[in-house]
């Protein structure tokens, strides 16, 4: 379970403090599967980077599965994040000068034998569609396909928590629906928390859950505090 308790996060901008996160409480069970809506500049991100320890709140506990991220160092929260979260970006992030295949390699665990290792790629690769272009640099491939092999990357060690931020915003709708299904359909059968933001309220719709950020945040848009 992960669970945010009286956090607040707030930037300063042009020398004006803004708030723009206070969240009294957001429990998400395991497994669940989520889509987090809300307008541009709402705090989606911010909310995701507070879930991954990628940013600390300005105050506030935030607990994933009894770890309390809120009291964590930089290199402890960097260290949770390699080894608890997967993240899936908008534009995949996968480095241009390595093939599909390799992408993934680099973060498979150092404990995991080679025999291990290729199995898994090999199953990942086949699960996603991806068998016969894994070995294709990433300009080499479509958007859809990098974003699969990107998928693969993410989930590959079966993070506790999956975070995605609008991993469909640069994919024609079909491809963006192809896309989220595969997304949803892998965290439900391995049964990994998931958390996307996205602005697409029809493939918000393929989800079991939806939160408007709203729901959960009390700060009106761009208050000063
Ligand atoms: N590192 C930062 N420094 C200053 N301001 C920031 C920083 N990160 C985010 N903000 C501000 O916080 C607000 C919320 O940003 P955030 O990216 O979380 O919104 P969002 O809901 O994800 O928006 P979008 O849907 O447009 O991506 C915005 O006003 C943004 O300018």
């Amino acid at each position: 379970m992960i669970e945010m308790n009286n956090i607040s996060k707030s930037f300063t901008m042009h020398g004006q403090r803004l708030s723009i996160l206070n969240v009294p409480e957001w429990k998400i069970q395991q497994g669940e599967r989520i889509a987090l809506l809300g307008p541009s500049g709402s705090g989606k991100s911010t909310l995701l980077h507070l879930l991954s320890g990628v940013m600390i709140p300005d105050a506030g506990e935030i607990w994933v599965n009894g770890l309390p991220l809120h009291g964590y160092s930089q290199s402890k929260r960097d260290r949770f994040r390699a080894e608890h979260v997967g993240y899936i970006f908008q534009d995949f992030h996968l480095i241009s000068s390595l093939t599909a295949r390799q992408n993934v390699e680099l973060i498979v665990p150092p404990e995991w034998s080679k025999k291990q290792a290729k199995e898994q790629l090999d199953d990942w690769f086949d699960r996603v569609g991806l068998k016969d272009r894994q070995h294709h640099m990433p300009y080499e491939l479509s958007r859809g396909q990098q974003q699969r092999a990107a998928i693969i990357r993410a989930l590959i060690t079966k993070p506790q928590l999956v975070l995605a931020d609008e991993p469909t915003g640069s994919l024609d709708w079909e491809t963006a629906g192809e896309v989220m299904s595969l997304l949803l359909n892998i965290c439900e059968s391995e049964k990994l928390t998931l958390v996307t933001v996205t602005h697409d309220l029809h493939l918000a719709e393929m989800y079991p859950k939806r939160v408007h950020i709203g729901e959960i945040n009390e700060v009106p848009r761009r208050n000063a505090v």
